[in-house]
């Protein structure tokens, strides 16, 4: 049995005259999840499509669950939801579904497999009639088909309602407590910070970060404070900019102690101020704008 569920290496991969992936090193152990991130770009669906065999890189190797990326995913052992996932047309879902695990030696029971995804309900429905977030649930359920020991995920609740999010997030628990290794794309920072084990961030095709989301979250070292709007000392030390949001503002400072001094020196009651550290949004936006470290 390998250790890892990915083990990549000095993976490049070109689209034409763009480098998309740019020698990334990358290694994912069995039963962890790991949120990748990064801007429009950065690379991350061209990862997915490496390793899923549908990409062949310029250079470097992929190893899924100790195999060649197209051999792990003829022997079953990769279940993938795709940013633009297609599904058969004059079909109904459960027709659809039927035919996905009959493709599968030892498919997810039915019962069990609908339930988990939320897509009961939508069994007698016709694919096309299918809203955003419903064709992303039976997506769901197909990639869980051949219960896979290793799920990959392209932005998967971006069609989906807060409802849908939050019990797809349960699931994804759910499938980790089982042991199931899920590598999830993104946009949503905050689902990362909250589902991750690991944060893997990406920025023209190279790794800027990787580690635990709080981890990342420290490599940034502002702070913002909040207050209600009203006459602010000035100058404040260590401020770096400054938001108005509806009736409160916020100060990002790179000094905090210094600007809480000045503030309540300048009469701000201590009662109005909120201190909070660099969300993961933050951070990330700071690690791809400045190139982070390598
Ligand atoms: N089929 C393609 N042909 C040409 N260039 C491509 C193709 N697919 C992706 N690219 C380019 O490769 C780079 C990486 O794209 P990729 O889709 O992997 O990024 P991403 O991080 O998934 O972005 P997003 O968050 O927008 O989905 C981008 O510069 C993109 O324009």
């Amino acid at each position: 049995m390998p250790a890892n569920a990915l083990d990549i290496d000095g993976l490049t991969v070109r689209h034409g005259d763009v480098l998309a992936v740019d020698g990334l090193d990358l290694r994912i152990g069995r039963g962890e999840t790991v949120a990748l991130l990064g801007p429009n770009g950065a690379g991350k669906s061209t990862t997915v499509g490496a390793v899923l065999g549908l990409l062949h890189p310029a250079a470097g190797t992929v190893r899924v669950l100790g195999r060649a990326p197209a051999d792990a995913v003829r022997a079953g052992c990769v279940g993938a939801m795709l940013q633009h996932g297609g599904l058969p047309g004059e079909a109904r879902v459960g027709e659809v579904l039927h035919l996905v695990r009959g493709a599968y030696a030892d498919p997810w029971p039915l019962a069990d497999l609908v339930a988990t995804t939320g897509t009961t309900g939508l069994l007698g429905r016709d694919v096309d009639a299918l809203s955003g977030g419903q064709r992303q649930r039976v997506l769901l359920a197909l990639a869980l088909a051949g219960q896979p020991p290793l799920l990959l995920l392209d932005e998967p609740t971006s069609a989906m309602d807060v409802e849908g999010r939050r019990a797809f997030w349960t699931t994804m628990r759910d499938l980790a407590a089982r042991g199931t290794t899920v590598v999830f794309a993104t946009h949503h920072l905050e689902e990362a910070d909250a589902v991750a084990d690991r944060v893997v961030v990406l920025a023209g095709g190279r790794l800027v970060a990787d580690g635990p989301a709080a981890q990342v979250r420290s490599a940034v070292a502002g702070r913002t404070i909040r207050l209600p709007s009203g006459r602010l000392p000035e100058p404040l030390p260590g401020v770096t900019g400054a938001t108005r949001q509806g009736a409160t503002v916020e100060l990002a400072t790179t000094d905090v102690e210094a600007t809480l001094r000045a503030l309540l020196a300048g009469g701000v009651p201590l009662t109005d101020l909120e201190v909070r550290g660099a969300s993961l949004e933050d951070a990330v936006l700071s690690l791809t704008t400045t190139g982070g470290p390598r």
